[in-house]
């Protein structure tokens, strides 16, 4: 399995709290002091001139940590005004409560305090909800966070000086999604510039809305990494996530002080690196595998040829095309490193499928639903590794999932996806009312294990679940250039060839969404899903170097 970063769930996150404290070792008090020191911390890199800071404290501990830093601040030399709620919180959040009571005043946490004509702010800490929230954010709260969401709305040319306390309230951390709201953009949430979250990231940053409601990311170590790696094989169901960041982000992605040097390893990039080694040694073409990309009819576009050319640029030893014969001509163009054979029915794939060194399939890419139910069931008897992508997929909606097995990686898009799992996508739908929410994460680990194959479900945060609950997640929103028409085709190629390399199937979708961004990332803006394959090369040579 690849090593990437663990990124935990909220009760994931507490069990690991409540197994420090239960310890001895460490207590609440002095875990929020480092939580509000790393923020503070944050603030003043960030802004080394004190300036005018609103601080916003809600009613358990994330409001806690907020009293922690108005102190901080304040002792740095900012002038701080505090929002906060006439609420007994628990013991923590009461003591830092009383200590900043010491200092200044605690104003009503109410939108008509927020906007008191001449109190403006250059910077505003939102510490009013964190991994706590369980339900929509109401009344005054709502209308607070309402009001802060309109100042930096989807088409905001600026970001407000919003810093997040652990995420932007309202925000549910399993899902990525803003409780009691949309789940679809809209310019009421609240954009932060920065959000500073504690130990390891969670879905919801990650997920959804989370990645650009956040803003910058980081990450505070707060001493907890010793309970995670005990508590690892307790929490929860017991699975740990990784979690792939695009290469380019990574000097934006917070290295805050991880004592153990902790890096937030890059799954996709490690296994992408490997590649690369035993690509220099290995002796033999046979010996990278032997893909099988199933291509359609006349006129039915260059979708499996892109794939093809995937499959050759990521290091199967030999890719064959294959067209009905009928097609032959209109799919001989270059490259000619392409071997051509036609198929035109299932006994013929089952004649070609006896040639064990076949170690890899495509089919699905402009393959057409017709040719690909007649050729579906042949395939899955096989037991070859196989990506069923596009046509493929429409083509099992019809069939049943029942013949899918372990060395089957499905790719679907959220449409693709709500015609095989209408049920998990009406959940995926359904407006969030209650934390933590029906997350992405979760629809993909479902589908997984019902289906019996692993599962990547695209978007800028793709999922990759297997059937055993093992999950990735790529985060990929920093190349929207990424979503150009061909682009899915081409990942489908760059997987089957990773396939048809022996990469078991979840190493080789989490590894193909990996080289698919930093294809696209390395090429930039006026991106064309031709242009991806060609840059395999370059991306490799760069993990050489
Ligand atoms: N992880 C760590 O190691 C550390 C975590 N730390 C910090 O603790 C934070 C988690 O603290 P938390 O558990 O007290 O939850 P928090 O986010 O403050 O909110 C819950 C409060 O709000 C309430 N409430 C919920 N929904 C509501 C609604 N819609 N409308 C109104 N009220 C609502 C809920 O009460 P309820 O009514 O549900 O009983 C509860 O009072 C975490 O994000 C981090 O900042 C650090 O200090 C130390 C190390
Ligand atoms: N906003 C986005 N940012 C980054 N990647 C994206 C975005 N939207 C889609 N993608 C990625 O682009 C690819 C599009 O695939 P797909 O929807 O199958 O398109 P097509 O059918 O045209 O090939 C997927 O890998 C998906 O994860
Ligand atoms: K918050």
């Amino acid at each position: 399995m690849l090593t990437g970063t663990e990124i935990l769930t909220t009760a994931q996150m507490r069990a690991i709290e409540s197994a420090a404290m239960a310890s001895g070792e460490v207590t609440g008090l002095q875990l929020m002091e480092r939580a509000g020191t790393a923020v503070a911390g944050q603030i003043r890199l960030r802004w080394p001139k004190p300036g005018r800071v609103t601080v916003l404290c809600g009613p358990g501990n994330n409001g806690g940590d907020g009293y922690v830093i108005a102190r901080l601040l304040h002792h740095a030399g900012w002038q701080v005004r505090v929002l906060g709620m006439d609420n007994s919180p628990g013991a923590d959040a009461a003591e830092v409560k009383r200590q900043w009571a010491k200092i200044g005043p605690i104003l009503p946490l109410t939108e008509a305090e927020l906007r008191r004509r001449g109190e403006s702010s250059d910077v505003y800490v939102d510490a009013i909800f964190g991994t706590g929230l369980t339900r929509a954010p109401q009344e005054d709260i709502a209308s607070i966070l309402l009001h802060m969401g309109g100042w930096g709305g989807d088409w905001a040319y600026y970001r407000p000086r919003i810093v997040s306390v652990d995420c932007p309230s309202g925000l549910c951390l399993d899902s990525g999604f803003f409780l009691g709201q949309s789940r679809v953009a809209g310019d009421l949430e609240l954009r932060a510039v920065m959000t500073v979250a504690f130990d390891s990231p969670k879905p919801g940053h990650l997920l959804g809305l989370g990645p650009d409601c956040c803003g910058r990311l980081v990450i505070a170590d707060i001493g907890l990494a010793h309970w995670r790696v005990t508590q690892r094989r307790e929490i929860a169901d017991g699975k740990a996530l990784e979690v792939q960041r695009p290469a380019a982000l990574t000097a934006d992605w917070p290295i805050f002080d991880i004592p153990d040097n902790r890096r937030f390893a890059l799954a996709g990039k490690k296994q992408a690196e490997w590649l690369t080694k035993r690509h220099a040694t290995s002796d033999h073409k046979f010996g990278h595998g032997h893909a099988l990309v199933l291509a359609g009819g006349i006129a039915r576009g260059g979708a499996a040829r892109l794939a093809a050319r995937a499959a050759l640029r990521v290091g199967a030893g030999l890719v064959t095309l294959a067209p009905p014969r009928s097609a032959m001509i209109d799919h001989g163009g270059p490259p000619d490193a392409l071997m051509r054979r036609g198929i035109d029915d299932a006994a013929t794939l089952d004649d070609l499928l006896t040639d064990g060194r076949i170690t890899a399939l495509c089919i699905g890419p402009g393959c057409g639903i017709d040719r690909a139910t007649a050729l579906l069931p042949s395939l899955l008897k096989s037991k070859r590794p196989a990506v069923l992508d596009a046509d493929a997929l429409s083509a099992l909606a019809e069939i049943g999932l029942t013949d899918l097995h372990q060395g089957c990686v499905l790719t679907p898009h959220l449409g693709e996806f709500a015609r095989l799992f209408p049920d998990l996508t009406e959940r995926l739908g359904e407006k969030p009312r209650t934390g933590p929410a029906y997350s992405k994460l979760d629809a993909a680990r479902e589908a997984a294990a019902r289906s019996g194959a692993v599962v990547l479900l695209k978007g800028p945060d793709t999922v990759i679940a297997a059937p055993d609950g093992r999950a990735i997640i790529h985060s990929a929103f920093d190349v929207p250039w990424l979503a150009t028409a061909g682009s899915g085709d081409v990942l489908a190629g760059l997987i089957t060839g990773l396939l048809a390399r022996g990469l078991p199937p979840l190493d080789a979708a989490a590894t193909g969404a990996w080289l698919h961004a930093a294809a696209a990332r390395r090429f930039g803006p006026g991106l064309i899903a031709d242009d991806l394959p060609e840059q395999i090369p370059a991306v490799f040579r760069d993990l050489r170097a």
